[in-house]
């Protein structure tokens, strides 16, 4: 059987008559063409002696054959075909009596006559035990399709699973194949067991007829032998399977010319339904450009949608009746089967893999390369290799190498396998997920206060009297920007910014209440992100006026006046610090960066002073060499003492290159030099900057917070100690440590002591006053709260 693309083998067989019309039919000597001729009208009764004539050209005329040759020519190769795992259909054709079952079935009473089906049985069977090599499984179902309803001929065989006849369709599988579910299968061991059960269909079809009053000649049945061959040699995962379909179609017949009624009208009219609808299939299967087939119009379509071309070798035998009396039905019949012919298959081989099997191999495989890769590692004298699922231990090793090689404490991670790399990897990426967490939680805590103080600026802008809500920046923390009108008329009237600082003081001194700071003037969204950012922007001198209006904040000389139940923005507090506590810093720092511009613009003056001396001696030197090349090409001048003599140009050349050399040798010199001090100017600058912003943190700690030891004092419940207040020595005390901190830094950045005590005495005298005046403040608030009846506790403890 040819299994590549190919149209479906058509036979014609015909049935032996006394009565064959010679007149009408021929069969011509190829063994192939079959003409028919056919007196036109002679349906109508009409008389004419004009003929109609066709020619029908198959693959092989079967008259007058045996079935052993029907067998041979028809299905052999069909059967040959399944038991190498290609899907298979014979199917008869053709109109009552012409011998379908004859030919399918063959006279059961005598062995010569067997038709197709034990032929069948018996070549699976041979092949069976020819084919040792394989494990060949043989399953048998017989299907009976009867006025569109499903019957299961082998349903009273006693392994049937369910023992009643179960209630039968026919479902779509996936890649186009159909099964009936519910119709019985029968595993069978050899040609006996297997044509038992074909007799036994037979025979309930029979009986069936009988009780159910009908005629066994009037339905369609599939006998089917479901063939699965695994190789016994090869220990391959891989098997195939295969459906071979034995059709016996129900004959065709027109309805007028029986005057068929009653039984035997619906069934015809059954009949020629499902056979049309057949048809239907055939006709759109042949056409190509059709991509859609009418299977499903009828059960027997259906059932046999993946016995029509697609992957099977499918083969069509159109038995003929060739009398005067059935000319119509056999021209029917091979129109039938010249269509048929036209359809083209695809036969492809139904492999699977068999998933136990399959496992095992693949485990088998892995072992072997494992083994191979042992060898290999001691080969390369690599000990220690693992190649299995990695410990917990190996996991965590790999952890804390990721994590040492964070930190900088390991320089390298040794590979040693592609699981370890890739666990490597996993661990790069929690590590980095950690730390991004940690930053925002840093970055969360560091800036709740702005948030909180946010907060209070919105609850304060809703209820605030006269539509400020929207005057400051907008409420979400963190992000957005502040409002364009707002920033711009900041931006364009520092005189405006003035006046509203002086408002907002005047406020700040009334009263602690959150209203005080509703007209607060907002920072920029970028210093509620992040305030060292914009801290960083100023040190760099970037956007000064901006900064300095954004970040409005009580005059330097009302700080001791600052003690608000809120703190400060930051920025505006940043701005405080620079002009007063800080600026001492903030000034070195300034002139250092002075002296780093100054010396980086020297720099790079050397740069290209050194390169262009460079550039210089290079140029010399090629025409001290050229003019040399010349005076060996013109021969040496030599002295009266016939020592060699230098020309006068070639001097000159040597001396220039001399005179550079030197003159590089000093610039090369300077440079390094002046590299080294900008190097060490950087470093003062980051130091300066890294200070001045610490100082100020710890000074807004301090200033603006309540310190953790001031808190305990509180929570302690000493009846000594007031609310609102804080002991002298203790507050001194807090803020000695943030001073002593501070002069050590100022004298190592000033290194005038004259200057440091200055500035010691100086910032002392404000602590105190700051202090003093902030507990007066306190007491004169509770007084007036106790004047008032009732005791009041202020939000927030200031601790200058
Ligand atoms: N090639 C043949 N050689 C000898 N006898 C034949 C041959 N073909 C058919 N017959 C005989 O013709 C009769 C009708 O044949 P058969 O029952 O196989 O027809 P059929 O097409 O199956 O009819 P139906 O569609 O009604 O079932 C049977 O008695 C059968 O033995």
């Amino acid at each position: 059987m040819n299994t590549h693309g190919s149209e479906v083998k058509v036979f014609a067989r015909t049935r032996p008559t006394a009565n064959f019309a010679q007149d009408l039919i021929e069969y011509l000597p190829d063994g192939q063409t079959v003409n028919v001729r056919l007196k036109k009208d002679s349906r109508k009764g009409i008389v004419n002696n004009q003929l109609n004539s066709w020619s029908f050209r198959l693959d092989r005329v079967l008259h007058d054959v045996s079935q052993e040759e029907v067998y041979s020519s028809v299905a052999r190769s069909v059967v040959l075909g399944a038991l190498d795992g290609y899907n298979g259909t014979v199917m008869c054709f053709g109109q009552t009596g012409a011998g379908k079952t004859y030919t399918m079935t063959g006279a059961t009473e005598s062995y010569k006559e067997r038709g197709i089906i034990p032929r069948a049985i018996q070549e699976v069977f041979r092949e069976v035990e020819r084919r040792s090599d394989h494990i060949i499984t043989v399953r048998l179902s017989f299907l009976e399709i009867y006025n569109e309803t499903l019957l299961d001929l082998l349903s009273s065989v006693k392994d049937t699973p369910t023992g009643a006849p179960a209630v039968m369709s026919i479902v779509d599988e996936g890649g186009g194949g159909v099964t009936v579910k519910g119709l019985s299968m029968h595993l069978v061991h050899n040609e006996e067991e297997a044509l038992n059960l074909l007799f036994e269909g037979e025979m309930n079809r029979i009986i069936g007829a009988h009780t159910l009053n009908r005629n066994s000649s009037r339905s369609h049945c599939i006998f089917t032998v479901h063939i699965e061959s695994h190789s016994r040699t090869l220990s391959d995962a891989k098997y195939v399977t295969s459906k071979l379909n034995l059709v016996d179609l129900a004959g065709s017949e027109r309805l007028g010319k029986t005057g068929s009624e009653g039984q035997i009208l619906i069934e015809t009219m059954y009949i020629n339904k499902s056979l049309s609808f057949l048809e239907q299939a055939i006709l759109a299967l042949a056409d190509r450009r059709r991509d859609h087939v009418p299977f499903r119009q009828s059960k027997l379509t259906h059932a046999l949608k993946d016995s029509l071309g697609g992957n099977c070798n499918t083969v069509l035998v159109a038995n003929v009746y060739g009398e005067v009396a059935q000319i119509e039905e056999t021209l029917s019949t091979l129109r039938f089967a010249s269509r048929m012919k036209c359809v083209r298959t695809e036969p492809a081989v139904n492999e699977h893999v068999d998933p136990v099997i399959q496992i095992k191999k693949l485990q088998k495989e892995i072992q072997l390369l494992k083994q191979e890769l042992s060898i290999r590692d001691t080969l390369a004298n690599r000990t220690g290799m693992s190649y299995g699922a990695l410990t917990e231990t190996q996991v965590a090793e790999i952890q804390s190498q990721v994590l040492r090689y964070f930190d900088g404490t390991l320089d390298e991670i040794n590979i040693v396998s592609i699981r370890q790399v890739k666990e490597v990897f996993v661990q790069f990426k929690l590590a980095l997920q950690q730390r991004e967490q940690k930053i925002k939680a840093d970055m969360i805590q560091n800036f709740a206060l702005a948030e909180k103080t946010q907060s209070t600026q919105s609850a304060a802008n809703a209820k605030g009297p006269n539509g400020m809500v929207g005057e400051i920046d907008g409420p979400s923390f963190g992000v957005g920007m502040a409002p364009p009108l707002e920033k711009n008329s900041r931006l364009q009237s520092p005189h405006r910014s003035k006046t509203k600082k002086g408002k907002d003081i005047n406020r700040k001194e009334g009263a602690g209440s959150p209203a005080q700071v509703k007209e607060e003037p907002a920072v920029s969204s970028t210093s509620r992100i992040n305030p060292l950012l914009v801290s960083q922007k100023d040190i760099d001198g970037q956007e000064p006026e901006m900064l300095s209006q954004d970040s409005q904040g009580p005059p330097a000389g009302d700080r001791e006046n600052f003690r608000a139940d809120s703190p400060p923005p930051k920025a505006a507090a940043f701005e405080d610090f620079k002009a007063e506590r800080g600026s001492e810093i903030n000034r070195i720092l300034k002139e250092n960066k002075a002296v780093l511009v100054e010396r980086r613009r020297r720099l790079r003056e050397l740069t290209d002073g050194v390169n262009a001396a460079k550039r210089e001696i290079d140029r010399t030197g090629a025409e001290l060499q050229q003019r040399r090349e010349q005076s060996q090409r013109h021969g040496r001048f030599v002295s009266a003492d016939g020592e060699p003599v230098l020309e006068e140009a070639e001097l000159a050349l040597l001396l220039r290159l001399q005179e550079l050399k030197g003159q590089y040798r000093q610039q090369y010199k300077e440079l390094r030099g002046t590299k080294a001090e900008v190097s060490y100017c950087e470093h003062l600058v980051d130091q300066c900057r890294t200070r001045l912003l610490s100082e100020f943190e710890s000074w807004y700690n301090e200033s603006f917070l309540i310190p953790e030891e001031t808190q305990a004092i509180l929570r302690s419940g000493d009846p000594a100690i007031q609310p609102g207040h804080i002991p002298m020595a203790k507050a001194l005390a807090l803020e000695e440590d943030d001073q002593e901190h501070f002069e050590h830094l100022r004298s190592e950045l000033l290194k005038s002591p004259g200057a440091i005590s200055y500035f010691n005495a100086h910032d002392r005298t404000l602590q105190r006053r700051n202090y003093t005046r902030t507990s007066t403040q306190k007491l004169q608030q509770k007084r007036s709260s106790e004047d008032n009846g009732r005791t009041k506790l202020p939000a927030i403890l200031s601790v200058t």
